[in-house]
């Protein structure tokens, strides 16, 4: 655990250390990437989430989804750790700042969306490695979330190239990423479900 907070603390420093220019440069090209996925190009439903704090940009990825009229699902959190995804039509009109202050769908008008009918997940992160392994915030909100997807969902990572560490600490309930994005490519782990 303790393990989990200093590599967690370290990636998330060295992306804090990203200028404000380099964080838009880079956001573009990885939304660029992820855009031209072809698990993106097929999904028809599409769960994004909504940058916070210095995370990659992605509401240019949100709104060119709802502009090829794939269906676009965000997620909202609840307590127990557990993610709500649900519809959103517009990013301005159906989203307001939840529990963490993270742009999420409106608690008052929540259309949930079925684990099951989602293609396509945009995870976030703290760190990544090259064996696919994630590590987030420390809430487990995905890892749970993972389990509810189908298993043929593809879950796509996003982060700076800085998050990226050669080894990241894992648990038993820790699930593997498909693919990573960063701006400087795209790398794909191999399946094991
Ligand atoms: N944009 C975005 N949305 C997301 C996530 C994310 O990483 N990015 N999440 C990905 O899971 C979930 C939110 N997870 C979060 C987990 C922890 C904290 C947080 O502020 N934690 C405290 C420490 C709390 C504690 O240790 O008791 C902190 O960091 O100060 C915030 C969000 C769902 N939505
Ligand atoms: N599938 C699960 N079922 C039950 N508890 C879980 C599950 N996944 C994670 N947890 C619990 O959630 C807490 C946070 O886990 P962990 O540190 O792995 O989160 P994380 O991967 O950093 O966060 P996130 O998945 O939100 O990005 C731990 O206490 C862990 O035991």
């Amino acid at each position: 655990m303790d393990r989990k907070k200093e590599v967690r603390t370290l990636a998330l420093n060295r992306r804090a250390a990203l200028s404000e220019n380099e964080r838009r440069l880079k956001s573009r090209q990885i939304q660029s990437l992820v855009a031209a996925l072809p698990e993106y190009k097929q999904a028809r439903t599409v769960m994004l989430f909504l940058n916070f704090r210095d995370e990659a940009e992605t509401t240019g990825l949100a709104a060119q989804t709802l502009a090829e009229g794939k269906g676009l699902v965000l997620p909202r959190c609840a307590p127990g750790g557990l993610l709500i995804p649900a519809f959103i039509h517009d990013l301005d009109q159906d989203v307001e700042p939840g529990t963490w202050g993270i742009r999420e769908p409106k608690k008052d008008c929540l259309r949930e969306a079925n684990p099951e009918s989602v293609d396509f997940v945009l995870v976030p992160g703290a760190a990544f490695d090259r064996q696919g392994n994630r590590l987030g915030y420390g809430g487990g909100y995905y890892d749970r979330f993972f389990a509810r997807l189908r298993p043929m969902a593809a879950r796509v990572a996003i982060g700076f190239a800085v998050q990226v560490l050669p080894e990241v600490p894992v648990d038993e309930h820790d699930q593997k990423i498909d693919i990573l994005v960063t701006e400087e490519g795209v790398e794909r782990f191999h399946k094991t479900r």
